[in-house]
C-alpha cells in the first residue's frame, strides 16, 4: 500500500495561551512543526505529506520546510473550524491509498511508530498509537462529582498518527458530516461504523503540545533522547 501523511496544523493553540499558533513556538532550537514533519520526512513507507495550516499561514509552513529540506510535501492547504474539518480538507487533497492522520502537535512521533502504524492498518485495516493510561479515569456527571470509574484495565489514551484506508476514512467524514457527528480523532468515525481499528501500543514520550508544561517536558524528553534514553514504555 501507498502511504501518505495529512499532518494538521491548524489549530489556534488557545489552551498554550501562546500568541502565536503553538506548531510555530520553540522546541530545542527548532518549531515543533519542524519536528513533526521530520519524522514523516525519514519515514520509509510515507511517501507525500499533506501539510493543512491555519489561514495566512501557508508561507511561514512552507518557510519551515524550505528552511528544513523537506521534500514530501506535496500541499499546503487551509483547514478548517476544528480538527475534524481541517482532517478532511487534507484527505481531499491527498492521492495515496493509504493515509496516516497526524497531530503537528505531536513533535515527539518517530519514524518507527509511523511504519508500526502503517504495518497495523494493512493487517487490520485500520490502527491507532496509543497507550495503557495510568491514573484512573472517572466519568464525571457535569456538574463535579463523579458518577464512575471505567476499568482502567480496557482505557488506553490514543495519540496520533492514526493509519487508514484514505477512501475509508474519507466516506467515514462524509457520513459523520451529513450525520452532524462530531469527532475529536479520526478512529471515532470508523468505531461508529462499527469498523475495527487496532491499538498500535506507542511511546508516553508521544505527547500532544496542549498546555505550556507540555512544552517543557518535550524539551525534557528530547535531552534524554538525544543521551540515548527512551523514555518508560
Ligand atoms: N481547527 C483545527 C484544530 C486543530 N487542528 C490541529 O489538530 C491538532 C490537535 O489539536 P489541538 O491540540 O486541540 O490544537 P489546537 O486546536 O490548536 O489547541 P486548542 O484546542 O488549545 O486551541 C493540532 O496539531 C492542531 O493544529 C487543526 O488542524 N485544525
Ligand atoms: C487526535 C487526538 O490527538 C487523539 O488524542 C486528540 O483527540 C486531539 O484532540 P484536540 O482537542 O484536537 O487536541
Amino acid at each position: 500500500m501507498d502511504w501518505g501523511a495529512v499532518v494538521v496544523a491548524a489549530g489556534r493553540g488557545t489552551r498554550m495561551g501562546a500568541s502565536e499558533n503553538k506548531v510555530y513556538l520553540e522546541l530545542a532550537g527548532r518549531t515543533v512543526l519542524a519536528h513533526t514533519l521530520e519524522a514523516f520526512e525519514r519515514s520509509i513507507s510515507v511517501k507525500s505529506v499533506v501539510l493543512v495550516v491555519g489561514p495566512g499561514e501557508q508561507d511561514r509552513a512552507t518557510g519551515v520546510a524550505e528552511r528544513e529540506g523537506f521534500r514530501k510535501i506535496t500541499r499546503v492547504i487551509i483547514g478548517g473550524a476544528e480538527r475534524q474539518d481541517s482532517v478532511y480538507a487534507g484527505l481531499d487533497a491527498l492521492t495515496t491509498r493509504g493515509v496516516l492522520v497526524h497531530d503537528a502537535a505531536r513533535p515527539l512521533v518517530t519514524p518507527e511508530q509511523i511504519e508500526a502504524c502503517c504495518a497495523a492498518a494493512e493487517e487490520h485495516g485500520a490502527s491507532a498509537l496509543a497507550v495503557p493510561v495510568k491514573d484512573t479515569i472517572k466519568v464525571s456527571d457535569g456538574n463535579g462529582f463523579i458518577v464512575s470509574t471505567p476499568e482502567r484495565s480496557t482505557l488506553w489514551s490514543v495519540q496520533t498518527p492514526q493509519a487508514f484506508d484514505r477512501s475509508e476514512l474519507m466516506a467515514a467524514h462524509r457520513q459523520a458530516r451529513e450525520e452532524g457527528a462530531f469527532a475529536t480523532d479520526d478512529a471515532m468515525l470508523l468505531e461508529r461504523l462499527s469498523r475495527k481499528v487496532a491499538i498500535v501500543r506507542g511511546d508516553y514520550a508521544n505527547l500532544k503540545i496542549t498546555t505550556p508544561e507540555d512544552l517543557t517536558f518535550a524539551e525534557l524528553l528530547l535531552a534524554a533522547r538525544r543521551r540515548g534514553e527512551g523514555s518508560p514504555k
